[in-house]
Order: C-alpha cells, then sequence, then structure tokens
C-alpha cells in the first residue's frame, strides 16, 4: 500500500517509520523543514527509543522517504492526519488550525478511491466536518478516523503490536472501502489477533478521549489518596500494591508522585470538558476540572516539600533538579511537572542545577533562565538539597552512599515515589517523599 503521513513529530514520524518496516512504501510530509531535513538524513528529530534504527532500515531499503511538498501525496492510497492538536492560547478547547489545515492542502491532491485516515486527537465531531471538507473537494475519496493510543518511550512497540485497533467509518457505501484500506495497511501486517473495534466516527472520536481521561483519573485518584496519605502517615505506595493486586483495580497507573504531564493527558482532558460544555453536556465532565486540579495540586506540594526539607527556606539554595522531562524514555517536555517544578523552584530563590539524560536541550529552549549540568554529579555537587522528578533508570540506580560524598547537605525529595525510603535512610539522607512517611 502507498501511504502518506502528514505531520512527523512524536506521532507521525513513528508511525511513518512503523509503516514502512510493515512492508508499504510511506512518504511523510510535515510544513517543519528542519524536521525533513533530519528525517530525510535517516535520523530522528527527538529521543524515542528504536526510531533511529528504523529510520535508518526503512530508508536504506527505499521504502520512507519525506517531503515538505503536499503536492507530492497525489496517487497515493492512503493519507494519514497527525498534525499536533495542541490546548487553544488562554482556553481549554483544541486547537484545530493544524488539522484543517492539512486536511485544506491535501484535499485537491486526492485520488480517487483514497482514504485519509484521521490519527490526531480531535473532539467529537471533527471528523464529521473534515469529511464534509473532503466531499466537497473529491467526493470520491473517503475519510475513516482511527485514533492512536501509543505512549512515548515505547512507540515503536505499542505500534507494532498495539493492544486495539480503532476504525471509525464513515456512513453508507463507503465504509467497506475504507475497512478493506485499513485491513491491507493493519491487520494484515498484523496478524488477525489485535482486537478490532469497527465503529462510526463519534464513537472512535470519544474511544480516544475516553481512554486518556480514565488513564488521567487514575493517576489523580491515587494522587487524592497520597494527599491523604501525607497527613495520616500511611504509605500511598503500599495502598498501591494492595489495592492493585484486585484485577479489576490493576496496578498499572496508580504511581502516586507529581502527576501526569506531557502533550497530551493534559490538554486532552481539558479539550473534552471543553467540548461536552459547547455540546451542552458540561455536567457530565466535571469531575475531570478535580482530576486537573489534583494533578496540579502535585507540583506546588513538591514546591512545598523541598522548601520544608531545607527548614523552611529555600533563598539562596542549591537544589540540584534530577529529570525534566515529563516521563521517563523521552526527550518531551511539553507541560512537564518536573519543569514546572524546577522552574517554580527557582522563582522562590532556590539556585536550580538541573539534569536530563534527554530533556535538557528542549528544557533550556523553554527555560533558559535554568542552569542545567551534563550529568547528575554535576548537578548534585554541593547541592544542599537533591529533588528526583522524573523517574529515569539511572536515577533510581544511584548509589545513596557514592551521591552522598558529592552534595553538601544529604537531603532528598523523591518526587516520583522510585526510590527505596529505607537504603538512603540508611545512608544518612534525610528522604522525604508525596504521599510517603
Ligand atoms: N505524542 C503522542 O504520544 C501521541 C499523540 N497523539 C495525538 O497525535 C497528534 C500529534 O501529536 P504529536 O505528534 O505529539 O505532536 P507534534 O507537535 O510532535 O507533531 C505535530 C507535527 O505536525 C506538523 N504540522 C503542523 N501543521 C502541519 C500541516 N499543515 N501539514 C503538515 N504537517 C504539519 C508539525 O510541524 C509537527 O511536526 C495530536 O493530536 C496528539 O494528541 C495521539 C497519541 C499519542
Ligand atoms: O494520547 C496520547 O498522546 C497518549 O497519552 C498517554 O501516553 P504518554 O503521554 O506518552 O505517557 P504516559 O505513560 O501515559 O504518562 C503520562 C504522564 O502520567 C504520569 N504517570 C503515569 C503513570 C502513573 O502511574 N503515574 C503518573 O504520574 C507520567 O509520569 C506522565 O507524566 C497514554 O498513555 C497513551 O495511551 C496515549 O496514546
Amino acid at each position: 500500500m502507498r501511504i502518506t503521513v502528514i505531520g512527523c513529530g512524536y506521532l507521525g514520524a513513528v508511525h511513518a517509520a512503523c509503516m514502512a518496516e510493515l512492508g508499504h512504501e510511506v512518504l511523510g510530509i510535515d510544513v517543519d523543514a528542519a524536521k525533513i531535513e533530519l528525517l530525510s538524513a535517516g535520523r530522528a528529530p527527538f529521543y524515542e527509543p528504536g526510531l533511529p534504527e528504523l529510520l535508518t532500515s526503512a530508508s536504506a531499503t527505499g521504502r520512507l522517504s519525506f517531503t515538505t511538498d503536499i503536492s507530492r501525496a497525489a496517487g497515493y492510497d492512503a493519507h494519514f492526519i497527525a498534525v499536533g492538536t495542541p490546548q487553544k492560547k488562554g482556553e481549554h478547547a483544541a486547537d484545530l488550525t493544524y488539522v484543517d489545515a492539512a486536511v485544506t492542502s491535501l484535499a485537491p491532491h486526492l485520488a480517487p478511491g483514497s482514504v485519509v485516515i484521521g490519527k490526531s486527537t480531535v473532539p467529537v465531531g471533527t471528523a464529521r466536518r473534515l469529511a464534509g471538507i473532503i466531499a466537497g473537494v473529491q467526493p470520491e475519496a473517503a475519510l475513516a478516523w482511527n485514533p492512536e493510543f501509543l505512549r512515548e518511550g515505547f512507540a515503536v512497540q505499542d505500534t507494532l503490536r498495539p493492544d486495539r485497533l480503532v476504525y471509525g467509518l464513515p456512513d453508507g457505501d463507503a465504509a467497506d472501502h475504507a475497512k478493506t484500506t485499513l485491513d491491507e495497511i493493519y491487520t494484515v501486517a498484523l496478524g488477525n489477533d489485535t482486537p478490532l473495534v469497527v465503529t462510526g466516527y463519534e464513537t472512535a472520536e470519544l474511544v480516544k478521549v475516553s481512554a486518556n481521561a480514565f488513564l488521567a483519573t487514575k493517576i489523580s485518584f491515587i494522587n487524592a489518596i497520597a494527599e491523604i496519605a501525607d497527613v495520616t502517615g500511611a504509605d500511598v505506595t503500599k495502598i498501591a500494591d494492595a489495592i492493585g493486586y484486585d484485577a479489576r483495580i490493576g496496578r498499572k497507573f496508580l504511581n502516586a508522585g507529581l502527576g501526569f504531564g506531557g502533550g497530551c493527558l493534559p490538554k486532552d482532558i481539558r479539550a473534552f470538558q471543553a467540548r461536552a460544555g459547547e455540546l451542552g453536556a458540561d455536567q457530565a465532565l466535571t469531575f475531570l476540572r478535580e482530576v486537573d486540579q489534583i494533578n496540579m495540586r502535585r507540583r506546588v506540594r513538591a514546591v512545598d516539600l523541598t522548601r520544608e526539607l531545607l527548614d523552611g527556606s529555600l533563598l539562596g539554595k542549591k537544589v540540584a533538579v534530577l529529570g525534566l522531562a515529563f516521563k521517563p524514555e523521552s526527550d518531551d517536555v511539553r507541560d512537564s511537572p518536573s519543569l514546572d517544578v524546577a522552574s517554580q523552584l527557582r522563582a522562590q530563590g532556590a539556585r536550580v542545577v538541573a539534569f536530563d539524560p534527554q530533556a535538557v536541550e528542549n528544557a533550556r529552549r523553554l527555560h533558559p533562565e535554568l542552569d542545567f549540568a551534563e550529568s547528575a554529579a554535576d548537578a548534585a555537587r554541593d547541592a544542599d538539597a537533591v529533588v528526583i522528578l522524573t523517574e529515569w533508570r539511572e536515577f533510581r540506580d544511584l548509589d545513596p552512599a557514592e551521591f552522598g560524598q558529592i552534595v553538601a547537605d544529604k537531603r532528598i525529595l523523591d518526587g516520583r515515589n522510585c526510590l527505596d525510603p529505607d537504603t538512603w535512610r540508611a545512608a544518612g539522607w534525610r528522604y522525604r517523599a508525596l504521599g510517603r512517611p
């Protein structure tokens, strides 16, 4: 199958490379010339494990190429839309400018019988509106909505071995052709054991935002319990373990700490509420406002705990911040709780020196006022306190005895409940965490 992927960011670049890996002929298209230059040279424009290898092998086989020229989409069988849908400035709603521009610029190049496949996360109702735009220009092309569930850091494996596929198909006769196209792209290559949900546009769009709303709610649930653990001396990690043994609950996404960030969960729960309001169903999702607020309180709590750890004042204290990405195995700092806390610590008078194994460059672009180190040890040298804000493996593996030699004072905030408190205390550290005594 000949496929284009429009938008080559965290989602689209991985999707393009994986589709080529599955044997398709793929053209990636993006308006960002610098990104296209890197991808054309077989280099990943961001950190994602496994992507560089796929890019090199797919480019080598000639199955994957990239361009900024949308007119080259002419003649392809299927076109994935993978452009960004960020939060609008000063509003909760999603900004659909990029999706609209992508579809409008693609439409004149669509061949009869081609299928446009939406992957971006959009407010319910968007697909039907976009189908109208496409029909007005090329009535013989169809639109399907095929939401994506990959996690950054595991994007390649999630794309090549998805938990499930969702096809949101058009009404009427176009549905069969759209489904056959999607089947040829996925199920033939992935095998028939991937669960498949076939439905209409609105359900497919809602599957995606419901999944992210549920994940965000699960995280905020355990963080709310962490607030209670904090005032009672209980241990939220043990609570999570114990309730997680119940298969109906499950242990995944019950890691309490600094909360969720990134380019998806925060903006998706806000856009979902905004859309519910537009649909006159705002009451249905008011709990998501609480989910958001619990999440944002984690950041304040982390700053307060650091201050407590430093005997009540951050002024002039050197704080080593370990972790800036919104999660490990990513260089993504979009709405990163870690970067937010680093910046708040500095705003409140601390001398912050930060390190992240992959995200320093992105963090520096957003917060050039912060000081950055070349390694965890560099950041921690003569620090009055160390705060771990993203649970990279290299931070979890730190040796408290060795690390204790570097700092000025052995005080540590474990913002992700990723260390063993007993080991650190035994090595003479004053240890604090969110939701754990
Ligand atoms: N990042 C992730 O893990 C996942 C993202 N999503 C959704 O996928 C969409 C994309 O997200 P990301 O890849 O993270 O965003 P991103 O910001 O990394 O990438 C978006 C890309 O689209 C390009 N673009 C913008 N307008 C364009 C146009 N008119 N034509 C061609 N390219 C254009 C941008 O230059 C950029 O490279 C969003 O709706 C997001 O919610 C869904 C699942 C996972
Ligand atoms: O729509 C999207 O873009 C994607 O959003 C999330 O994926 P991602 O943002 O890559 O990362 P997650 O692993 O979900 O983590 C999100 C945030 O929650 C935090 N988190 C996660 C799990 C947990 O138990 N506790 C917790 O605080 C992480 O630190 C991170 O900041 C979803 O997991 C994906 O299924 C979805 O496709």
